[in-house]
């Protein structure tokens, strides 16, 4: 009998080979990334769940450090704050837990990554709607076939899964390469 970590590598394995058909996609989006960062913009990420540790592991990838020595960059996880979470969410409405950290953080030359695996959850479609309303670049880390977002967000990077934990796999890998098309796109050496 296999075991469930051969089932889950060999399952890992066969969604990771589908991701080349992403290279253009991520790589355009990484491009403008950097070009906003560089002008002095902030990157904004928003999930839920994993996703929401995805989004502040990739943030302090750009107000710490990823591969390279290079000045901080302005990275904000809008999943970290649990006063802010508990107020928006108690006051007004979880689904505005995102939405209203956007408004109140995000200005035109900022980009808002956000994170889900089923492109379905109402606070980072209202989140990325925000973010629109603003004129601020919204990239969409999405799985299955991206639901709302996909059409919503500026570029959607759209992982061909089915199962929650290998599209996070995937979209940890497309985070990083994100990262490290910024780091490039500016220029550290
Ligand atoms: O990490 C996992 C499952 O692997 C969960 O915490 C998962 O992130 C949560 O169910 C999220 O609420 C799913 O939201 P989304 O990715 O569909 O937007
Ligand atoms: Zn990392």
């Amino acid at each position: 009998m296999t075991s469930l970590f051969l089932s889950n590598l060999t399952s890992h394995q066969a969604l990771m080979a589908e991701l080349s058909v992403l290279d253009t996609t991520i790589t355009d989006a990484g491009d403008v990334l950097a070009a906003l960062l560089g002008a002095g913009g902030k990157l904004l990420f928003c999930g839920n769940g994993g996703s929401a540790a995805d989004c502040q592991h990739l943030a302090a990838e750009l107000t710490g450090r990823f591969m390279k020595d290079r000045r901080p960059l302005a990275g904000l996880a809008l999943s970290t704050d649990s006063s802010a979470l508990t107020c928006i969410g108690n006051d007004y409405s979880f689904d505005d837990v995102f939405a209203r950290q956007v408004h109140a953080l995000g200005r035109p030359g900022d980009a808002l990554l956000a994170i889900s695996t089923s492109g379905q959850s109402p606070n980072v479609i209202k989140a990325v709607q925000a973010a629109r309303e603003i004129g601020i670049y919204t990239v969409g880390l999405l799985g299955r076939d991206g639901g709302p977002l996909r059409s919503l967000c500026d570029a959607a990077i759209v992982v061909p899964g089915q199962v929650t934990a290998r599209i996070q796999e995937a979209h940890l890998l497309i985070g990083h390469t994100l990262c490290g098309l910024i780091e490039s796109g500016l220029g550290v050496a």
